[in-house]
């Protein structure tokens, strides 16, 4: 595929790359010894020793430099006659503005979240500059090509949404390590160390009891002067044991399962046990986050070692001690993080207790936080074919050469004798919000929602802008940035607050809001729908936007989430999850369609000049198909690889 007009296309052109991880150093690299020579590379982070398994480029002399830099810097050093230019900075910085984007040819990520995937997405659509987009999970991995008028746009198909529980099932009827473990982590730690007086479904639970809703709040607050020993075993008797009995007294719930044993703490851990083993603070030395750890306290040192029920007991007391006299600062503040050691030991730990009660099989720290952290092992291998494919994809962008353009899959298992499978591109998806103007539709019930609620679980959450603005007609409702003077901060800090039907300019049912973006050039209109209830269960925001396609993943009457939000080296727009079933195996699984119906070609696209027409154009690109004729290749349903079982 070599050309005579590959190098100077190459060599002329300037190209951006974000994210220095996993595909970036692979990129970085390839694109280097490929003839590029004006390379740009941004990265907020910098690398750590858990990076230098797969990142090749850095060493272990590196941890603690900037990722974009160092990668940068090594590059050099066997092409020291290209340019590479380095940010350490996160691509969301308003320096990164449209025309800092327009200066490039081509921009090429390798991110792991899709925050920054939709920001830069949006930013390639206003400056109009084509995006390679790719992802790797494990074995899994996809390149897309993304190019305004002639392609469809990274956000034109939904993104699987986290896999997700029955709430029952998480705070009652637990059957398999991962319900403790989302019970550990989404309920249990969040209430401990989360934001104050948050809904949570333990309180749901506690609540069903006799007992008041002020007694139960009394439970996980720390009181002054309470003796953290003392507040550790309180908590401990009142999630592993009180909720538990409270659990046995719904006899219905019992027929047909095993009844759960509640589980006290004087019954595993007499009290002398744990003064005598205690924290003795070995290891963990105020101010030393990093060296704050129950197990080294406790002198366990294998994180792949399974815990005794009395070991898991030591280090749940353990961890939420050092939690209240190490680290009271963070408290209310914490989410918990797969990196963060003490939250996993207590993850761990808690989960395993609970798992003792309902008699599932336990699991070891190692095990555990994988579960939690939803981690999947990133393959080095993969990373290079997905670099490799990147690099492809940019070189047929650069020389326009429209026919050629395709996404490829990367499978774990041959398909058709196929690991890699190119697909034709698909066309942009008109109802797609973000490239072009389809207004959305938002039912809210305004007397009761605030404007808060609308910018945090709608436009920030939902439409994922970060700097918003807020227009009724041609009233400002919100607005953010540096340059507002203070009477506009208090106003709009004001607005936050008010219901939306009170709002200076009244929105209402029929109210058409314009919601703007202006550092990723983004607009659209939210017609407004007056709606009085909600089921709590299925619509947990309070409101329900619709107007483009929505996520497919079953909801499944479930708020409780398997993933902490950021998939680590995310092949998000391959995967996609299942909802739960209680058969399902916990190996990676690719489901592919039955071949069928029409293809679709790239070509069918331009020849509507950039405007695909759904009369000639039948919907048809969900589907498996053929392409070019040849049989072995196939495209996947949804263009996604579904992981099955994996959380
Ligand atoms: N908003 C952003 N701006 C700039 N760089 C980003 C942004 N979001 C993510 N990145 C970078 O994208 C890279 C993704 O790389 P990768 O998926 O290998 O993750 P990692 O953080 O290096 O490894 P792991 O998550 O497995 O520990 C990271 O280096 C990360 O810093
Ligand atoms: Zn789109």
């Amino acid at each position: 595929m070599v050309s005579e007009q590959q190098p100077s296309a190459i060599e002329g052109a300037k190209v951006l790359m974000v994210g220095a991880g996993g595909i970036g150093c692979e990129l970085l690299k390839t694109l280097a010894l490929s003839g590029f020579r004006d390379i740009h590379i941004i990265d907020m982070d910098t690398i750590e020793v858990s990076n230098l398994n797969r990142q090749f480029l850095f060493r272990q002399s590196h941890v603690g430099q900037s990722k974009a830099k160092v990668a940068r810097d090594a590059v050099l050093k066997f092409r020291p006659d290209i340019s590479i230019t380095s940010y350490h900075a996160n691509v969301k910085d308003p320096d990164f503005n449209v025309d800092f984007f327009k200066q490039f040819n081509v921009v090429m990520n390798g991110l792991d979240n899709l925050d920054a995937r939709r920001h830069v997405n949006r930013l390639c659509l206003a400056a109009v500059v084509p995006l390679i987009e790719s992802g790797t999970t494990g074995f899994l991995g996809q390149v897309t090509v993304h190019i305004k008028g002639k392609t469809e746009c990274y956000e034109c198909q939904n993104k699987p949404a986290p896999k997700t529980y029955p709430v029952c099932t998480i705070t009652s009827t637990p059957s398999k390590f991962v319900h403790c473990v989302v019970w550990a982590k989404d309920l249990l730690f969040a209430k401990l160390f989360g934001p104050k007086n948050q809904e949570n479904d333990l309180n749901v639970r506690s609540s069903d009891s006799s007992s008041s809703s002020e007694q139960v709040e009394d439970v996980f607050e720390h009181k002054n002067g309470e003796e953290i020993e003392q507040y550790a075993r309180k908590i401990f008797d009142h999630v592993f044991g009180y909720n538990i009995e409270l659990a046995l007294s719904n006899e219905d719930t019992w027929k047909s399962r095993g009844r759960p044993r509640p589980i006290y703490c004087k019954d595993v851990m007499p009290t002398e046990h744990v003064h005598q083993n205690g924290n003795q603070g070995r290891g963990s030395a105020a101010g030393d986050m990093a060296s704050v750890s129950a197990m080294t306290t406790l002198g366990l040192k294998n994180p792949q070692d399974l815990w005794s029920l009395k070991e898991n007991a030591a280090v749940f007391l353990e961890a939420l001690k050092l939690f209240l006299s190490k680290r009271e600062k963070e408290i209310g503040n914490l989410s918990f993080d797969k990196d963060d050691q003490l939250a996993v030991e207590l993850v761990t730990a808690a989960a395993n207790i609970r798992a003792t009660s309902f008699g599932i099989p336990l699991h070891s720290l190692f095990e555990t936080k994988g579960i939690a952290g939803n981690i999947v092992h990133a393959v080095a291998t993969t990373n290079a074919v997905i670099a490799g494919l990147i690099v492809i994809e940019a070189i047929k962008v650069l020389e326009n050469d429209v026919k050629n353009y395709r996404m490829t899959f990367c499978l774990e298992h041959s398909s058709n004798k196929m690991l890699l499978m190119p697909v034709e591109p698909f066309e942009a998806n008109k109802s797609c919000y973000v490239c072009s103007e389809t207004p959305l539709t938002l039912e809210i019930n305004t007397h009761r929602s605030k404007l808060r609620d609308l910018v945090d679980k709608i436009v920030k959450a939902k439409l994922g802008m970060s700097s918003p603005l807020i227009m009724q007609e041609s009233t400002l409702l919100y607005e953010v940035g540096d340059d507002l003077d203070e009477g506009e901060v208090a106003n709009y800090a004001a607005n936050l607050e008010k219901v939306l039907s009170e709002l200076p300019s009244p929105v209402r049912g029929g109210t058409i809001l314009t919601v703007e973006d202006l550092q990723q050039e983004l607009k659209c209109s939210i017609n407004i729908k007056h709606r009085e209830e909600f089921d709590e269960e299925k619509e947990p925001d309070g409101m329900v936007l619709s107007g483009w396609t929505q996520a497919q993943a079953a909801e499944k009457n479930s708020k409780v989430s398997a993933d902490n939000g950021a998939s680590t080296s995310g092949a998000s727009q391959a995967a996609s999850t299942v909802p739960e079933d209680e058969d399902d195996d916990d190996d990676l699984q690719i489901i592919l369609p039955p071949v069928p119906g029409k293809k679709r070609k790239l070509s069918d696209v331009t020849a509507t000049s950039g405007v695909p027409s759904a009369a000639k154009e039948p919907k048809i690109k969900r589907k498996a198909e053929e392409i070019n004729g040849d049989k072995d290749i196939v495209m996947l349903d949804d263009g996604n690889i579904v992981k099955k079982g994996e959380a």
